[in-house]
């Protein structure tokens, strides 16, 4: 599969546009940096397929409520030098809030081997605010990983660092958002 998405990736290099943060499209500026493409073409089948077939476990052992899965959106997005993802939650809030909302995120790491860039590595916060005790844990999810945890927890991309890197070479993640209804 590894080999298969970064062939994919690179063939549409050029489609890949500018991350923006929230459905209204505001530029993303100081909240995140890296590119994105949502088309997956022949791929989306059986990445759908591989994502809806992990659901059941990772409701298990996340122990989220269940829940009536409603669609999946995926987006793959290249992080390259300098790229990051500031502290966010993936459910939508304020004026974006539907009927249906992101219930779990699922990633799915791959680059090109050996890997080229340093950091970005995933940094989950506890809930509890950092001033009160409140903790964080860095993760260096390895290439061909999934990565799955509850939309509502606050996370965030550590910048990464790759200055000799080209586009092959980026932190490559497919983000699977489980949309549902509680
Ligand atoms: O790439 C990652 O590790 C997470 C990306 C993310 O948090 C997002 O796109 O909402
Ligand atoms: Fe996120």
């Amino acid at each position: 599969m590894v080999a298969r998405l970064l062939a994919f990736a690179l063939s549409r290099e050029a489609a890949f546009s500018d991350t923006t943060v929230g459905k209204r499209k505001i530029e993303g500026g100081q909240i995140r940096r890296s590119r994105v493409i949502r088309d997956f073409g022949d791929v989306n089948a059986p990445l759908e397929a591989a994502f809806r077939a992990r659901l059941s476990q990772a409701i298990t052992a996340l122990r989220v409520p269940p829940f009536t899965l409603d669609s999946l959106s995926l987006e793959l997005a290249a992080h390259g030098d300098g790229d990051f993802y500031r502290r966010h939650i993936d459910t939508f809030i304020g004026g974006e809030k539907t009927a249906t909302d992101r219930i779990l995120t699922g990633v799915y790491y791959f680059h090109a081997l050996p890997r080229a860039f340093t950091g970005g590595e995933l940094r989950l916060f506890s809930l509890r605010p950092i001033e009160h005790g409140g903790a964080h844990l860095d993760i260096e999810p390895p290439c061909d990983s999934l990565l799955l945890f509850p939309a509502w927890a606050p996370h965030e991309v550590l910048p990464v660092s790759c200055p000799e890197g080209n586009f092959a070479q980026s932190r490559f993640a497919i983000n699977c958002w489980y949309n549902g209804t509680a």
